[in-house]
Parts: structure tokens; sequence; C-alpha cells
């Protein structure tokens, strides 16, 4: 005969009462499928967190186990997509009928996209971290993603500074001059005390929310990525030869930006995007100069959406 086991989650009452906001678990290690809007089912090693609420004062706890099984079936059974991220939420509810009338997944994951090369006929792998959150609040669904993208920003104050120290040296070489040529000229530009100052650039990182209408069927991971990529100009490369870093180096030089120029220029491509229902972005500027970082924050600015 099977032994009875105590089972203190539905037969004890709570020592202290009291709602809860959010029970679950974090940190769970799941290998997943995504199928993000490039067609391509790709394989990820994810980090999950899931969460019930507890309105009931006296309830003793929830049933983790439910939860975590849920997640293992959706791992099991295919590709993961907005459509399977809605069904988890439902049978993390439904598995606590009576105890809880909300739920939230929190999905994170690294997701590899090829990239190619500025200008040579190369390309390689870049890895942007996400992580979606999905959560059904009495019936009412929202769906979030966000990604990082890495990028370079050269320093427009730097830049005029370091202008500036060029005007100076060409003035000593050639205040004095009566006849110069433009060979001279040329020539001179292409020495180190032609150029004689360079400005500072940084490794810079745009942190991207985005609320996502729980209509859609695909996860915009490849869209929201080249939309800001193509905002900034100056994306973090992978294959480079010495024609995509010459193209690299003309691209920064034409796309001066301080950390209020990158965060003004993502506001307005997520604006233009239809599909975004909602936005909120940091933008970090690593800074060379310094060793402190240079932030701006911004969001759409809806009244009832994400606050600054
Ligand atoms: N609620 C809760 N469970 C925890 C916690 N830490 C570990 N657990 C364990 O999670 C395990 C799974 O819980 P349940 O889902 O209730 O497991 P179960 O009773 O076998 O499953 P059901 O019969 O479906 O309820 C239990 O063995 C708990 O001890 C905690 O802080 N809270």
């Amino acid at each position: 005969m099977a032994t009875i086991m105590p089972d203190v989650a539905s037969s004890a009452k709570a020592q202290i009462g009291g709602t809860l906001d959010w029970v679950g678990m974090s940190n769970i290690e799941l290998p997943l499928t995504i199928r993000a809007d490039d067609g391509q089912p790709r394989a990820v090693s994810a980090k999950v967190e899931a969460f019930v609420n507890l309105p009931n004062p006296q309830a003793k706890g929830i049933h983790m186990s439910r939860l975590y099984l849920a997640l293992d079936q959706m791992s099991l059974a295919g590709e993961l997509n907005l459509n399977s991220l809605k069904s988890l939420l439902d049978d993390f509810i439904s598995s606590h009928e009576a105890l809880s009338d909300r739920a939230r997944v929190k999905i994170s994951f690294d997701y590899h996209l090829r990239r190619s090369s500025l200008l040579s006929d190369n390309s390689g792998w870049r890895s942007y971290p996400v992580t979606l959150v999905g959560s059904l609040n009495q019936g009412k669904l929202s769906m979030e993603m966000n990604v990082d993208v890495s990028y370079s920003s050269t320093c427009p104050c730097s830049a005029a500074l370091a202008r500036q120290l060029i005007q100076d040296a060409f003035n000593t070489q050639f205040g004095q001059e009566q006849s110069l040529t433009p060979e001279q000229v040329q020539q001179w530009l292409g020495t180190t005390q032609g150029v004689v100052a360079t400005p500072h650039s940084q490794r810079s990182i745009a942190e991207v929310w985005v609320k996502l209408d729980p209509e859609m069927e695909e996860l915009p991971i490849v869209s929201l990525v080249d939309r800001i990529e193509s905002a900034l100009q100056t994306p973090v490369q992978a294959a480079v030869k010495r024609e995509d870093e010459q193209e690299f180096a003309r691209l920064n030089g034409q796309n001066l930006m301080f950390v209020e120029d990158a965060a003004r220029r993502l506001k307005l491509a997520l604006n233009d995007d239809t599909q975004i229902l909602d936005f909120w972005l940091r933008v970090n500027h690593l800074e060379s100069l310094h060793a402190h970082d240079a932030v701006s924050v911004t969001c759409k600015g809806l009244a009832d959406g994400y606050q600054p």
C-alpha cells in the first residue's frame, strides 16, 4: 500500500497570515527553442523566473512543482513563441485554481544573430541578451521584451577639441608657407603630426524594453535589434577586415554621440514602430575619459505606461 505523504501546502495554515504579491522560483535552468521573426528556430540556454500571487492570507503556500512542470512541458513541446508563453501563464493559473489569480514568467537568454561585415564579404555571430516577461493579471495579458545592444559612441566634445589641436598643428607647420601645394597637405595629413589628436570612443550599451501587442505571433527580436542598430549606426562588429575597420572609423566620425544623442535617436526610432505599444530605454556610455559611466533614460511617455 502506498504511503500517504503529508502535504503542508494544502493542509497547513500559515503561521503568520498575510497576502503575498509573488511567490515562485528563480534561476530555473531551461533549454528552449526560440522562434523569432527571422523564422529560424534556435536553441538557447535560458534562466527562468516563475511566479503566482497568493491573495489568501491563510494559505500556507503555492505548488512550486506545478509551475516547474508546466515550464518543463513547454520546453519539451516545441518552439517558444508568444502563443506558448500565453498558454504557460494559463497553466500557472489553472494549476493554482482557488489559490492565485495572477501569474508572471521571466525568461532570459542570449540570442545569437548573424551580422554582415560593414564592407567586406564576411559575416559573424553577435550575441544579444534578451529577456521576455509575460504576466496574466485577472485575465489581462501583458508581454514585454528587453534586448541589450552594444555599440560604439565617439564623444562630440572630444572630437571638437581634437579638431582644434589639428588646426593649431596645421598653423604651426604651414602658417609661414607662401606656396602650399595640395600634395604637401595631403602627405602631412597622413602622418601622426597631421592628425595630432584623436577623440575618445567608448563601448556603449542600449537597454531597451518594449511592450508587445499580445495578438502578435512572432517574437520581434530581429526587427528590434535591426531598428536599434540602424538608429545608432555604430553597432559592435563581428567579423572585421581592414576595410570594415576603416568604415567603422568613418561611421564613428559621422555619428558623434553624447548619451543624450543616443537616447534621442532611439526614442525617435521606437516611436516610429507601430508594433511597439510602449517602450523604456536606458543608454550607458562606459566612458574611457573617466571611470564613471554616462547614462540617459527615457520612455514613450504614455500616462499609464512605463515611467522613467
Ligand atoms: N510552497 C513552497 N514550496 C517549497 C518551498 N521550498 C521548497 N519547496 C518544495 O517544493 C516542493 C513541491 O511543492 P508542491 O508543488 O506542493 O509538491 P507536491 O505537493 O508534491 O505537488 P502537488 O501534489 O501537485 O501539490 C515541495 O516538496 C516543497 O517542500 C517554499 O519556500 N515554498
